[in-house]
């Protein structure tokens, strides 16, 4: 069996999750951005069709949780935002079936995963979007350029440049993490445990 090689972007601690607005101090906010990245990569992990976890970060506590969970950590991001990181990440895999996954998708099952892995193998490029409609959770390449479009409106945008939408019933490799109200969704889904254990901290 082809299998993917996924990479997860990670963003500066420090930096990430602002819209998630103040989830008690900034130890616990850092500390919960990075339980989801944990939690997101441990899911990822455990899908059969992942061949190899790759997380494109410059923050070493991040680089730690990606190691501690057998990722292989890619440095050095270039400017230019999760999009340039991303095309490092792409690049450093040498792969030619690669998968951009975000790493704030708490309630993410390795069933999910794998079922829309295995859809995209049948495509040159397809993507999945967030719970809204508007963003994408998965972007998934089979042969030619990843090409991330993130940011705002990104389904819409991965959709004009070609990517299939895949279809599915996956709650949890749809609901990413933005805001409150969308922890709050992860955790009626089930959220994993460290990100369960960093919100109980949070609101202690
Ligand atoms: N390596 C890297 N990852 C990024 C960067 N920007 C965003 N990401 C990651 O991309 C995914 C989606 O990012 P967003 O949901 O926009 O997260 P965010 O920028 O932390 O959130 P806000 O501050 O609320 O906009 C998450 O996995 C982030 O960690 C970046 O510049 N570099
Ligand atoms: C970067 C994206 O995520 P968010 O909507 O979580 O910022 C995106 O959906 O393309």
């Amino acid at each position: 069996m082809q299998r993917w090689s996924v990479v997860v972007p990670a963003k500066r601690l420090a930096l990430a999750k602002t819209r998630l607005g103040p989830t008690g101090g900034r130890a616990e906010h850092e500390a919960l951005v990075l339980a989801l990245l944990g939690d997101t990569l441990e899911a990822a992990a455990a899908a059969p069709s992942v061949g190899a976890l790759w997380v494109v970060t410059d923050d070493p506590r991040a680089a730690a949780v990606a190691a501690r969970l057998g990722a292989r950590v890619v440095a050095g991001e270039p400017a230019g935002g999760l999009n340039a990181a991303l095309r490092h990440g792409a690049a450093a895999t040498g792969a030619a079936w690669v998968a951009a996954l975000n790493s704030d998708l708490p309630a993410l099952r390795p069933a999910e995963l794998d079922d829309a892995l295995t859809r995209a193998a049948a495509v040159p490029r397809s993507f999945v979007a967030d719970a809204e409609g508007t963003g994408t959770t998965l972007l998934a390449v089979t042969t030619g350029d990843l090409a991330p479009s993130f940011g705002p409106g990104s389904a819409a945008a991965h959709a004009a440049s070609g990517a299939l939408a895949l279809d599915g019933d996956w709650p949890g490799l749809r609901r990413d993490v933005d805001t409150a109200e969308h922890l709050a969704a992860a955790r009626a889904l089930g959220a994993g445990p460290r990100t369960r254990a960093a919100e109980h901290e949070a609101c202690a």
